[in-house]
């Protein structure tokens, strides 16, 4: 199984991505759906407290406790839906690369999409899903939390990086030859593997 992990800032094309692989009927985990999840066993409001509960899990479970809850969750979609990919929406610090790396292997690969910051506030003005989209102060803050989580590193980390600058068609379209491509090499590699004797 193929396993597309993405990183990026705020507002740079996670959804995006997310929403090409769902057109090309790759099951999608996004990790703020696990602790907005775990909001609601908890009781909670994930509007009001997804950030504390995020903290609280990492907290109570250790740094990577979001991906350790992530990764059956991958599985669970793959043999849901019979697919051979899954994209996974999100990760956020080198603690959870290293737990889907050693959970995946060479199975695993990282999609960093990067934007300039004016840009994507201007987007993210633009998306106005909530009232943080439109305050360019509260996307500074947001920014500084990922950051401060590692973001930077894992975005440095990634085995292949989409520059999202140009328009949205030609980012789709990029971000589709890549998914699309990726899976079938990884399917050929499969099976050569498997011919060989190998590891599938
Ligand atoms: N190249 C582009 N040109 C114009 N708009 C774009 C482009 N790429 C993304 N957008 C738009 O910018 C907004 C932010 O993109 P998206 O929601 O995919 O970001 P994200 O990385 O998922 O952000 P967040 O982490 O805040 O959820 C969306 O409304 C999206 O449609």
């Amino acid at each position: 199984m193929r396993v597309i992990g993405t990183v990026g800032l705020p507002g740079s094309g996670k959804g995006e991505v997310a929403a090409v692989a769902e057109e090309e009927d790759v099951p999608v985990v996004t990790m703020g759906d696990v602790i907005r999840e775990e909001c609601r066993s908890r009781g909670l409001d994930p509007a009001e407290h997804h950030g504390a509960v995020a903290k609280a899990l990492r907290e109570e479970d250790g740094p990577a406790a979001i991906a350790e809850r992530t990764v059956p969750a991958v599985r669970e979609a793959a043999s849901r839906a019979g697919a051979d990919a899954v994209l996974v929406d999100g990760l956020r610090s080198m603690v959870e690369l290293a737990r889907f790396r050693e959970a995946f292997g060479e199975s695993f690969l990282l999609v960093a999409i990067t934007a300039p910051f004016d840009l994507r506030a201007e987007r993210l003005g633009a998306r106005g899903r909530d009232d943080s989209d439109l305050d360019v102060e509260a996307l500074r803050k947001r920014e500084e939390r990922e950051l401060d989580f590692g973001m930077g590193e894992v975005i440095d980390a990634a085995d292949v990086t989409i520059d999202n600058t140009g328009t949205l068609e030609a980012f789709r379209r990029h971000a589709r030859d890549l998914l699309v491509e990726d899976i079938e090499r990884s399917a050929a590699d499969g099976t050569r593997e498997a011919d060989a004797g190998g590891r599938t």
